[in-house]
């Protein structure tokens, strides 16, 4: 069954403050937005995400995660949903998320799609832990909070209900979630466990705070890749995503990219995850020609799902040719694009081996990475 998941990211955060509004300000190492797009975009079960970004900020969404599908919010949150939905064909399920909601784990996600086997929407819930009033300039009534729940997003649907629901829902009256408008159509939600760290950031206390959460939270691994492929004649040579003209290509089972081989293994060593063998068998046909930026994405998607972070690629090319200076901006912007991070973080170096050796005789590449990553202490 087709899945999309929309994010909402048109609001102007101005309870936050801030110069930029709240979901382009960088929290935990990346723009608040792509901690969530990262999440989703990596879950297996998601075909397609697509963002939804106020007027004019389109840029602020192409520095955040590069090219990627947006549709144009409204002024409020329910007419941006509305807006995205409209963008959307196909997917018989649907995920709505805030961007404001940075840490999102799959376990979430994975709890949702299986709630809406037997409902027409679904959503994690947390329960109330203080006691509630009624405010003012002096306390008010206290407000009974049995049977209270607050809730967060995502929030997952079988899309037709939810278009039905917006359709369904009068103009002049706001909602402040999607998951009210389906309910008012008659269709029970079922409610599945909420997570603290999805947490939505709202005023200007919360980024801090998320912050030092977040960095408490998490613990900083390293871990190292290498590869190497041999050169044949008429093969093309494919280094980090990017084909670059040469006499000779590098020959393997998949497009022999070393470069991206080297990352994936040093990825997948953060995580304690095997290597790219185990992942991708060789002696399997599936994988025969395949792109590598797929084992890549496949690795970032582990990490990812784990509610882990990339900070920090560092790849070195180890040949005698072809030369890899003219290629270095393109094969790091497509590293970063792969990795849906910005390029600041990914380096690339190369280096020869002085004739000496198996590279230095024209034989062969290879390339050697170092990943840092930060994943959350309770896996580390
Ligand atoms: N017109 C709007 C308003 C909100 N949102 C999104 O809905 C989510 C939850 O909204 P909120 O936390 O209220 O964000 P803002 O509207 O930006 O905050 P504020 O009310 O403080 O301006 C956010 O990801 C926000 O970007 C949206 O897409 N379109
Ligand atoms: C959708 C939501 O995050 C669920 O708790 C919440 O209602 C958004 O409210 P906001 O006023 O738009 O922040």
């Amino acid at each position: 069954m087709k899945t999309a998941a929309l994010i909402v990211a048109a609001g102007q955060g101005l309870r936050t403050g801030g110069s930029v509004p709240k979901q382009f300000a960088w929290l935990a190492g990346k723009p608040m937005l792509a901690h969530s797009y990262a999440a989703l975009a990596s879950h297996p079960a998601v075909d397609a995400v697509l963002v939804v970004i106020g007027p004019g900020q389109e840029d602020a969404l192409r520095l955040a995660l590069g090219d990627v599908p947006f549709a144009i919010g409204g002024a409020s949150r329910r007419e941006s949903v509305r807006n995205g939905l409209e963008k959307l064909a196909g997917a018989e399920r649907v995920l709505i998320h805030d961007a404001a909601r940075p840490f999102l784990s799959h376990a979430v996600i994975d709890a949702l799609l299986a709630a809406l086997e037997t409902h027409q929407g679904a959503l994690p819930a947390l329960p109330v832990a203080d006691t509630l009033a009624r405010g003012g300039e002096a306390l008010g009534e206290t407000v009974p909070r049995d049977g209270l729940i607050r809730v967060q997003t995502p929030q997952a649907f079988r899309t037709a209900a939810l278009r039905d629901a917006h359709d369904a829902w009068p103009g002049d009256r706001e909602a402040t979630d999607d998951a009210q408008m389906v309910r008012a159509l008659g269709h029970a939600i079922a409610l599945v466990p909420g997570d603290s760290a999805l947490e939505k950031i709202t005023h200007p206390a919360d980024f801090a705070a998320a912050e030092a959460r977040h960095a408490a939270a998490m613990r900083v691994r390293t871990a190292q890749g290498y590869d190497v492929h041999r050169f044949a004649e008429g093969e093309e040579l494919w280094l980090g995503g990017v084909p670059v003209p040469h006499s000779k290509g590098l020959s393997g089972h998949s497009d022999a990219d070393v470069v991206l081989h080297a990352i994936t293994d040093a990825l997948l060593g953060t995580i304690a995850a095997g290597d790219i063998g185990l992942h991708f068998p060789p002696s399997d046909p599936q994988w025969r020609g395949q792109r590598s930026a797929r084992f890549l994405e496949h690795a970032a998607g582990l990490i990812a799902g784990q509610g882990g972070i990339i900070d920090f690629i560092d790849v070195t090319i180890i040949c005698e040719a072809p030369r890899i200076g003219p290629h270095r901006e393109a094969i790091r912007a497509s590293i970063a694009a792969i990795l849906c991070i910005s390029e600041s973080q990914v380096s690339v170096k190369a280096t020869t081996t002085e004739r000496l050796g198996f590279t230095g005789r024209g034989e062969g590449m290879a390339a050697q990475a170092i990943a840092t990553v930060r994943v959350p202490a309770d896996n580390a």
